[in-house]
């Protein structure tokens, strides 16, 4: 018997925006329909990702040594753990993935598009996420959120332009990619988005 492939489920939104508050509700979620899931994060998702992610959060780089990094780390997890876990059924939530690079490297920093579009092409040119949850918040919002938790790393201390620019960039690709992104308005009450999520959740097939 052939093994039906799992999903592929995506989290992105600028830092503070409440990625992380809500894939632990959309993890118990799934968990309810009795598959397999496999939760990760980018970059990162692999003892090599791990450490690239390190170097990408804390050391200054040239913008393309950034992007390139953050695709490598990328490379290594999908390779390691996105698609093994995929084609034996399981279900997986990353907490970033290529959506970041366009909004990031692409929106905030200024990296030509298609070059990201390149590397994108190079390293996952059939996989794509079955469904892309966007917390979208004022930058204000966000800001607020993130100082009120912890020490900030190199991009969490980026100004206020680079985020706009970032916030703008997943709002094109939402808008680009309208059958798999769904726009999150996270500056609502942690209860009212979780109706949503599992709104969205349940319609999931
Ligand atoms: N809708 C919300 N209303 C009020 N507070 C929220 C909401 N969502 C998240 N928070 C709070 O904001 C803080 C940041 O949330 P969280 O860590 O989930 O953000 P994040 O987007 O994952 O950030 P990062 O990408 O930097 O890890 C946490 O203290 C969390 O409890
Ligand atoms: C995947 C990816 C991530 N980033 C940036 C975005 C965030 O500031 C950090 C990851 O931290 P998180 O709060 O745990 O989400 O990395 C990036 O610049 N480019 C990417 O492709």
């Amino acid at each position: 018997m052939t093994q039906t492939r799992g999903k592929f489920i995506t989290f992105e939104g600028i830092d503070g925006a409440g990625k992380s508050t809500h894939i632990r509700f959309v993890a118990d979620l799934i968990a309810t329909r009795g598959v397999e899931l496999v939760s990760s994060r980018e970059p990162g998702g692999t003892p090599l990702g791990e450490k690239l992610r390190e170097l990408v959060l804390h050391e200054k780089m040239h913008l393309e040594t950034e992007a390139l990094l953050v695709f490598a780390s990328r490379r290594e997890h999908i390779a390691q753990v996105i698609a093994p876990a995929l084609e034996r059924g399981a279900w997986v939530i990353s907490d970033r993935f290529t959506d970041a690079s366009f909004a990031y490297q692409g929106g905030g920093r200024g990296l030509d598009l298609a070059k990201i579009e390149a590397l994108e092409q190079w390293v996952h040119p059939q996989l794509q996420p079955d469904l892309t949850f966007l917390f979208d918040v004022p930058l204000e919002v966000a800001r607020a959120r993130l100082d009120a938790t912890r020490e900030l790393d190199k991009f969490e201390r980026e100004q206020s332009d680079f985020f706009s620019a970032a916030r703008a960039q997943y709002l094109r690709r939402a808008e680009q990619y309208p059958h798999r992104f769904r726009i999150i308005d996270s500056s609502q009450t942690i209860p009212q988005i979780q109706v949503q999520l599992a709104e969205i959740m349940g319609k999931l097939a």
